[in-house]
């Protein structure tokens, strides 16, 4: 069997992918893969790190208003799609999915022109403009959340969750804890702001930061690679606490995941699929700055049901940040009931249920 794989820019679109593909060795010991992405989304670097072969192509995405650069756009569209087909052939592609992000586009639009089974996963409530485009073209379409159907041909969706939720469970909590030096008697919040980092969290972890001496709580604040050095600068000026371990990034998430207690992120669909799959409580803040708003939609999609707390981006400051922190990881009896809940809207047999989609497709 010979897969390719598409998705890229942010972890959120390439760790489900990556995710996918392990599951499929798990079941085809022959299996072939190429991954295509691009040379400046985060694809580049993950991608190679978890040895899988890699092309790229050249693609961006469309501005909302009329602009020469959607001239350009689409130019590259065309240019990316030719690059594509001839990649397809070259490799004698047997199965083409696309996890979202622009690359997909070219990649998934070109398979269905050769004629190669197609499916489209896509991890938001809200779809991205590029599934919905593909979704005229591709066999099936694999969603996360029920609010996504109603954007996609019906006969083509299938409800699987993101395989990444499957990936993150029975993971080893010990190496995780050991990987950060945590000390294993204390309660440990983990602090992210997505794949890329979020300023406004770093704000406001900055200004939680001095507040943190005394506690009982150990803090991993993930800053982002972008923005650490300026993180790093600014630290050394607060009165620090000796329990918060800072990082860029955290490349073996799945063991960190398993070895802590509360989250604080983003409310990017992944890491939601990851934080439900292990019945992680959270305190979520949506980024506004998406395609409508998307992330506030996944996030009430738990908050809704208890399963975690969202504060919007606009009522976040240090102070409101660490009340909410200590509310929960300072009282076992919420932090327990709201463990119930997340467990309980979580897909932990995602993996499966794709590969299930991919076997169906390529019969
Ligand atoms: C700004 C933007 O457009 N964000 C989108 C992007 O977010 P983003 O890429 O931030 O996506 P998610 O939060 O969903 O996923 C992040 C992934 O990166 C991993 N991770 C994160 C930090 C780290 O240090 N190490 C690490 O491995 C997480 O475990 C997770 O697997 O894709 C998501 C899934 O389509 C969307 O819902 C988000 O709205």
């Amino acid at each position: 069997m010979r897969v390719v794989v598409s998705g890229g820019g942010t972890g959120g679109h390439i760790y489900p992918a990556l995710a996918l593909i392990n599951e499929i060795k798990k079941h085809h010991s022959d299996v072939e893969f190429l991954y295509i992405g691009t040379e400046n989304g985060l694809e580049h670097n993950i991608v190679k790190r978890a040895g899988i072969p890699f092309k790229s192509v050249e693609i961006s995405g469309f501005k909302r208003k009329i602009s020469l650069e959607n001239v350009k756009t689409i130019t590259r569209f065309i240019t990316a799609v030719s690059l594509s087909k001839r990649y397809l052939k070259d490799f004698k592609a047997d199965v083409v999915i696309g996890t979202g992000g622009y690359v997909c586009g070219p990649v998934v639009y070109a398979a269905s022109k050769l004629k190669i089974p197609t499916v489209i996963h896509e991890q938001n409530s809200l779809p991205g403009i590029t599934n919905k485009f593909l979704s005229r073209y591709v066999d099936k379409v694999a969603i996360c959340f029920e609010e996504a159907r109603s954007y996609f041909p019906e006969h083509k969706v299938v409800l699987t969750g993101n395989p990444r939720a499957s990936e993150v469970i029975g993971q080893n909590a010990i190496k995780g804890r050991e990987s950060l030096g945590l000390d294993k008697n204390k309660k440990t919040v983990l602090i992210f702001g997505g794949s890329r980092g979020a300023k406004a969290i770093n704000e406001a972890v900055l200004e939680m930061i001095p507040s943190l001496e005394g506690k009982p709580y150990q803090v991993v604040y993930v800053t982002g690679e972008v923005h650490y050095d300026k993180v790093i600068e600014e630290v050394k000026s607060l009165t620090q606490s000796a329990h918060v371990i800072i990082k860029p990034f955290i490349h073996n998430m799945p063991e960190v995941l398993a070895s802590v207690d509360l989250i604080v992120s983003r409310a990017g669909a992944t890491s939601l699929a990851e934080i439900t799959a292990l019945g992680l409580p959270s305190i979520l803040i949506p980024s506004p700055y998406v395609t409508a708003n998307h992330q506030e939609v996944n996030a009430r999609s738990l908050s809704d049901h208890d399963a975690a707390i969202l504060i919007k981006e606009s009522d976040l400051n240090g102070q409101k940040l660490i009340s909410q922190i200590d509310n929960l990881l300072l009282n076992e009896l919420k932090l327990n009931k709201m463990k119930k809940a997340s467990k309980d809207l979580g897909i932990p047999d995602a993996a499966s249920r794709l590969y299930d989609v991919l076997k169906d497709i390529s019969k």
